[in-house]
């Protein structure tokens, strides 16, 4: 069970008190990374030798080690005392991940909604769960459901839906190379899975398609 299934396990929804999320990736090892970024790059040619090249090792491994540790947070929540009934849309969060078959980034943006329960979530927390599945080595498909459920178990509400829209630079910059493809994910949860009329909505409020301008034929 991975520590993020754990804080789920651990704390059920409904709670008043702001949940510590921690996820840990296991065991770094930085003076190992740096020598085998060494040994990497030197495989491929790359003359490590050069002044402006001297620290790149270091730099990979600790820039990696970035890459796969999201940092700790409060999700913080309030009780929902006015009884907000309406969708929560928090558009254009941030993605930063790396995708799990070539080790290179995928970035974008999500949209996030959810529709309140007994509480009500303090806002940058969206964007905190984000970036707690985002930093790991990861499949686009896999990070918007997770983001989905984790938000669902602990945060409690009726509904919870997440869209993500990513460029993926193991598409765009070698490969395929198939320059400006953007891939679009989703995952509903709860009234937004079930119920047509909320579902509609949430695509309506993540997504708004560009007015006609008035214009006809
Ligand atoms: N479904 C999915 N596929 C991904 C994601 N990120 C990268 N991929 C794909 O993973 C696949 C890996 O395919 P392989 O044929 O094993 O790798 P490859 O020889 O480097 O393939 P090309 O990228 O086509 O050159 C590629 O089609 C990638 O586009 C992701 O988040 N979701
Ligand atoms: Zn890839």
């Amino acid at each position: 069970m991975t520590s993020a299934q754990l804080d789920v396990a651990a704390t059920g929804g409904g709670r008043r008190v702001p949940l510590r999320v921690v996820h840990p990736p296991a065991h770094v090892d930085l003076a190992a990374a740096e020598r085998a970024a060494t040994d990497f790059l030197t495989a491929l040619g790359v003359d490590l030798a050069t002044e402006g090249r001297r620290d790149t090792a270091r730099r990979m491994a600790q820039a990696y080690s970035e890459l796969f540790r999201p940092r700790p947070f409060d999700l913080t929540t309030f009780p929902n005392d006015e009884n907000y009934d309406e969708l929560v849309v928090v558009r254009d969060v941030p993605v930063h991940s790396v995708c799990e078959h070539h080790v290179l980034p995928f970035v974008g943006v999500a949209h996030l909604a959810y529709l309140p329960g007994a509480h009500i979530l303090g806002l940058s927390k969206l964007a905190r769960v984000v970036e707690l599945f985002a930093r790991r080595p990861q499949v686009q498909e896999r990070l918007t459901q997770q983001v989905a459920d984790w938000l669902f178990v602990n945060l409690n509400p009726r509904g919870v839906g997440v869209i993500i829209e990513a460029e993926h630079l193991c598409m765009t910059i070698r490969g395929v190379q198939a320059a400006g493809t953007r891939t679009t994910t989703s995952a509903l949860r709860g009234q937004l899975r079930e119920d047509a009329a909320s579902r509609a909505e949430f695509f309506a409020l993540a997504v708004p398609r560009p007015s006609s301008g008035g214009r006809h034929g």
